[in-house]
């Protein structure tokens, strides 16, 4: 039976198909070589603490609606205004309501590393990804073959842009190490009934090497959820609904910054702060 996944890919694919039509490889490179170059992205997530990828998101498969978000960039400037460390994207249309001009509207009001997330099922996507300005793309092991993974690291590193490599279970991170993901993420939203499971982090975590960038993804509800994988050795987490929900997202990112800071290193976090985190959202 088709899984949710495979239903967003075969989506992907067929808007795909029009764009290429439209804008050809060749155009794509020649953008590629008149803007800037991208940012190490590795280096940023990989700082002390606890980084944040900060999500615009307008919609997503579990929830339907999320956020009129009518100013992409206003919402990414708060988010790097902040402290986010890196701004993720997502451009898939049907389901999330996203698109490339909302990457481009980011891209153009931050400086921090922006990732593109969409399901990248062709190489045709990572150059469009960088033609845009994406600093980071999305790789899900769920929607790749070997071949397919492989190749597509490569050419994100060729391009000079970041994987993030995204995995749900054992064989995926192995999937993940063998290519050698040097930024994993581990979503805790199971890809078969959306469910939420904090507890994929954990179980996953010891099968990645040292040095490689780990990254916790999906229904982060607040500064307790972050600090919880920042004391399991996350590097990063990636917080997409309860931002866009939240009546305050720019405190927020504080928080969570913070109480990865103070899980971290010890230093003061807002679970000592009056009134605490803000658990905003269902997970
Ligand atoms: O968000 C979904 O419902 C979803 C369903 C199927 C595939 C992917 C999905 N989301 C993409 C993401 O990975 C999240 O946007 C990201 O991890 C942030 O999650 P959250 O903080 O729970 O919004």
């Amino acid at each position: 039976m088709p899984t949710v996944l495979d239903a967003i890919v075969a989506g992907v694919r067929e808007d795909l198909a029009v764009r290429a039509d439209r804008v050809s490889l060749s155009v794509l490179e020649r953008r590629i070589a008149e803007i800037p170059g991208p940012i190490d992205a590795e280096e940023q997530l990989r700082a002390d603490g606890l980084s944040l990828i900060a999500e615009v998101k307008r919609a997503s498969p579990s929830k339907g609606a999320l956020a009129d978000i009518a100013d992409p960039s206003s919402l990414a400037r708060a988010y790097a205004d902040a402290g986010a460390a890196a701004v993720s994207v997502l451009t898939e249309q049907r389901r999330f309501g996203g698109s490339l001009d909302d990457l481009d509207a980011v891209r153009a009001a931050v400086s921090i590393p922006v990732l593109r997330k969409d399901f990248m099922v062709t190489d045709y996507q990572l150059y469009e990804a960088r033609a845009h300005g994406a600093d980071i793309i999305l790789l899900i092991v769920a929607s790749l073959t070997d071949e397919e993974l492989l190749r597509m690291h490569t050419l994100a590193q060729d391009l000079g842009m970041t994987a993030l490599v995204e995995v749900h279970d054992e064989g995926e991170t192995q999937r993940a190490v063998d290519a050698g993901a040097r930024v994993i993420g581990v979503n805790a939203r199971n890809l078969k009934t959306l469910e939420i499971h904090p507890d994929t982090f954990s179980r996953l975590v010891p099968l990645i090497p040292p040095g490689v960038v780990t990254v916790a993804e999906s229904g982060i509800r607040g500064a307790d959820d972050a600090a919880m994988y920042a004391a399991q050795g996350a590097d990063a987490v990636l917080v997409g609904e309860t931002l866009v929900r939240g009546a305050d997202p720019s405190a927020t990112v504080r928080e969570i910054i913070a109480a990865g800071a103070h899980a971290t290193q010890g230093t003061p976090g807002p679970l000592a702060a009056p009134g605490g985190p803000h658990a905003v959202g269902p997970a």
